[in-house]
């Protein structure tokens, strides 16, 4: 296919709202608009005609709508089925999918945008189908409602028209699930048309008191992810008036960075093909998109995709304190699947260290060898077993002989700092996961302070910006005892940053407890163009 039904193409969609592109057809525009009216594209009228004679077909006939499921609706169809039914991820779903149905790079985009579109707005349009459905939406075939969100996505954030997002919505249905609710389907979603997003948006908010409520159902989050965002922004000393900011940043598709382990690989190869460097960290690139694994450099390991934020963070481990000597001792203790392991492994076999990778899940474990096999193998050691009893691999041995001199601690946090990449997760995550992470988190921090040496530093990160998970689990670590003091991580993630890149309103430091004393670092979506990566440093006296 190579038109997307009359959609004016514009890639992947990278504003914060549905429909806000500039230019784009939905933003403030009368929904009968959307009906008249020739549309016009630089090919010409044909399509046009072709789409006016469809629309008046299928208005007439609705019964009569396609049965043939279109490949790149029918991928996004598939990975919200496998993301609802079997709580699969989306993002590790769809790159299936799309290989599985042969989309091309633009239907790719479509189905890309349509899929982590639906998934990332799922709640809004929820609440959009609960008033156009005369029943609760729990009483939905699950097929159905995934449909239906598909559906509510084509109309309200893509520039497809209104009859292609409708036949085409039908003719899956039929072609998937059956013909029996073929009618349901036509008639919801000729309900949702009647309205554009803005007018959408308008009457869903109305009635809604609660401040959080009604941004989360303009920005599609949770409420109380909402009020989560707006404490953790306050709490690491920023403005809650940037809230709104922060909320479009997540949903924004992500731009994909790109890293070259530092003597393993090298981004001549992704830089030659479209690739622009990284304007954050020094080894970094800004992909130009499509399939990565075109680059042989990426196949082979050498050039990773991770996140500039977390490289920022790895790095900046090595950077506290003096220059790492030869002969250190590095421990990730929750390694999986293996991002940052492969690069502080990668610097370590430059620098005569070695890296140990702890990892608690036996499939994940086995992810960061892959990850750390294009390293030498004299550099790295992993470790499956819970971070919690390291210290039983000193096997009785004293700390200052077989601890270790650098360890990282990326705890398994909530995600809500990485919400951008993982579409459906802020659907799925509760206020009671905090509860049952703290406790963990806290427990491996400890663990990591247990094998250090003296002397030595603890990385404490996570991708999630919650004070529940940064802040109150240092405070809590260090209270409860007196061998270990926070340091400052702002100086470390300079020098690990490129020059100046933090400075002015970049500064992503917070002085602990108000004072002038060591700070952590707290970088953000909307300011950093990263995902909200926590940092605390700590030393080991
Ligand atoms: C945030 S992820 C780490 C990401 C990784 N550092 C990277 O850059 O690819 C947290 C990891 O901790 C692991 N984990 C959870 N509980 C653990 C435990 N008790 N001990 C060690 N690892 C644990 C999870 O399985 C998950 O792989």
């Amino acid at each position: 296919m190579s038109e997307r039904d009359g959609q004016q193409h514009g890639g992947q969609q990278r504003g914060g709202r549905p429909g806000d592109r500039t230019g784009g057809p939905r933003a403030g525009r009368p929904a009968r608009d959307r009906q008249d009216g020739p549309r016009r594209s630089a090919t010409g009228h044909e399509r046009n005609r072709r789409a006016q004679a469809e629309r008046s077909f299928s208005a007439s006939a609705p019964g009569r709508r396609t049965r043939r499921a279109d490949p790149a609706r029918l991928a996004a169809f598939e990975t919200l089925r496998a993301v609802s039914e079997e709580g699969a991820y989306g993002n590790l779903v769809l790159p299936r999918a799309i290989r599985a149905h042969r989309l091309d790079r633009r239907d790719a985009g479509f189905a890309t945008e349509l899929a982590y579109g639906a998934l990332r707005w799922q709640g809004t349009w929820d609440a959009v189908l609960a008033r156009c459905v005369d029943r609760p939406l729990a009483d939905l075939d699950g097929a159905v409602l995934d449909a239906l969100r598909l559906g509510v996505h084509q109309l309200l954030a893509m520039r497809v028209p209104d009859h292609a997002a409708l036949d085409q919505t039908v003719g899956l249905v039929r072609a998937v699930i059956g013909a029996g609710p073929g009618g349901l389907v036509n008639a919801v979603l000729r309900k949702v048309a009647a309205k554009d997003l803005q007018e959408w948006l308008a009457e869903l908010t109305e009635d809604v008191a609660d401040d959080a409520a009604r941004l989360g159902l303009r920005h599609a989050h949770p409420a109380w992810e909402v009020r989560a965002l707006r404490q953790a922004l306050v709490a690491h000393g920023r403005d809650a008036a940037e809230l709104e900011a922060l909320l479009e940043a997540d949903n924004a598709a992500p731009v994909v960075n790109l890293v070259a382990l530092p003597g393993v690989g090298d981004l001549a190869e992704a830089l030659g093909t479209g690739a622009e460097p990284g304007t954050l960290v020094p080894g970094s690139a800004l992909s130009s998109g499509g399939d990565l694994h075109r680059l042989a450099s990426v196949r082979e390991g050498g050039v990773r995709v991770q996140d500039a934020g977390s490289q920022l963070v790895a790095r900046a481990l090595l950077e506290a304190g003096h220059r790492p000597a030869e002969g250190e001792r590095w421990l990730d203790l929750c390694a999986g699947p293996g991002g940052k392991a492969a690069l502080l492994a990668a610097v370590a076999a430059g620098r005569g260290a070695h890296l140990t990778a702890n990892e608690v899940a036996p499939h994940r474990a086995e992810l960061v060898r892959q990850a750390l096999r294009p390293v030498p193998a004299e550099a790295w050691t992993v470790r499956t077993g819970d971070g919690r009893t390291i210290a039983e691999t000193l096997g009785g041995r004293p700390v200052e002989d077989a601890g270790w001199d650098r360890v990282l601690v990326d705890a398994p946090c909530t995600g809500l700092g990485a919400l951008r990449r993982r579409p459906e997760s802020r659907w799925r995550r509760t206020p009671r996961d905090l509860a049952e992470l703290g406790p963990l988190q806290r427990g491996l921090l400890q663990a990591a302070l247990d094998v250090t040496r003296p002397g030595g530093t603890v990385a404490y990160v996570t991708c999630s910006p919650h004070a529940a998970e940064t802040l109150a689990v240092v405070q809590d670590v260090l209270a409860a005892r007196d061998d270990a003091e926070l340091v400052d991580a702002l100086a470390p993630v300079r020098a690990a940053a490129l020059p100046g890149a933090l400075d002015g309103d970049r500064d992503p430091s917070r002085p602990w407890e108000g004072t002038a004393g060591p700070a952590t670092v707290q970088l953000w979506p909307h300011v950093h163009g990263t995902d909200a990566m926590f940092l605390a440093l700590l030393r080991k006296r």
